[in-house]
């Protein structure tokens, strides 16, 4: 039988360990794709928009009102890519998506609550920060390259296979 469980020896009480649905976007005009940042990542590092699913709201719920708050765009179609399991903070369930937003419609507003930048970068700029190999930690100029997430994180293969379809070519894994 699958699943873990502990059940309290005084009241019986059966408590299975808890998961939180995240979902993960990457935003796309067809041409560009949307690259976001949060002050506690490491100096030039830019990921996919991430957000906790609130209760009550399905992955398509969760993607629009995440893009919509954290940069003012609003979601045309999205498209289910991939799920992984994400160890942090406390085990959370990441559901990675692609999104598009209408060509005339991409003037970001940063909700500087959640984010300290996002930008569109083009595909150009995102195939070369694929093949860049720096380390996080050597980053000290201001004049920093872009950097992606690492191999491990649901993110870099969400944003490696939308160059793959933009170049019609597969990269090195
Ligand atoms: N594997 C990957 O490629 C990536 C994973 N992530 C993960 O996605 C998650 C969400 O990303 P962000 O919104 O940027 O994270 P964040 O750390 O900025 O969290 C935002 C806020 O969500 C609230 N929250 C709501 N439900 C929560 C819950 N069940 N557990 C903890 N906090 C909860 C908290 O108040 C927290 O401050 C994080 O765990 C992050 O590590 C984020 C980007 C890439």
């Amino acid at each position: 039988m699958a699943g873990s469980k502990r059940v309290c020896p005084s009241s019986n009480i059966i408590y299975y360990p808890q998961m939180a649905p995240v979902v993960i976007t990457l935003v796309t005009d067809g041409a560009r794709c949307l690259l976001a940042r949060q002050s506690s990542f490491p100096k030039g590092l830019y990921s996919a928009l991430a957000g906790f699913c609130d209760i009550g709201e399905s992955v398509e719920e969760a993607v629009r009102r995440e893009v919509a708050e954290e940069v003012g765009l609003e979601v045309e179609s999205l498209q289910y890519s991939s799920s992984q399991h994400w160890p942090f903070p406390n085990s959370s369930l990441m559901i990675a998506c692609h999104a598009t937003v209408k060509a005339g419609q991409t003037e970001i507003q940063v909700n500087q609550k959640e984010l300290e930048a996002a930008a569109w970068f083009s595909l150009d700029e995102v195939a070369t920060a694929l093949l860049r190999k720096g380390s996080f930690l050597q980053q000290q100029s201001d004049a920093l390259p872009l950097l992606l997430p690492p191999k491990l994180a649901i993110a870099h293969h969400m944003i490696k296979k939308w160059v793959e379809r933009q170049t019609c070519a597969s990269l090195a894994a």
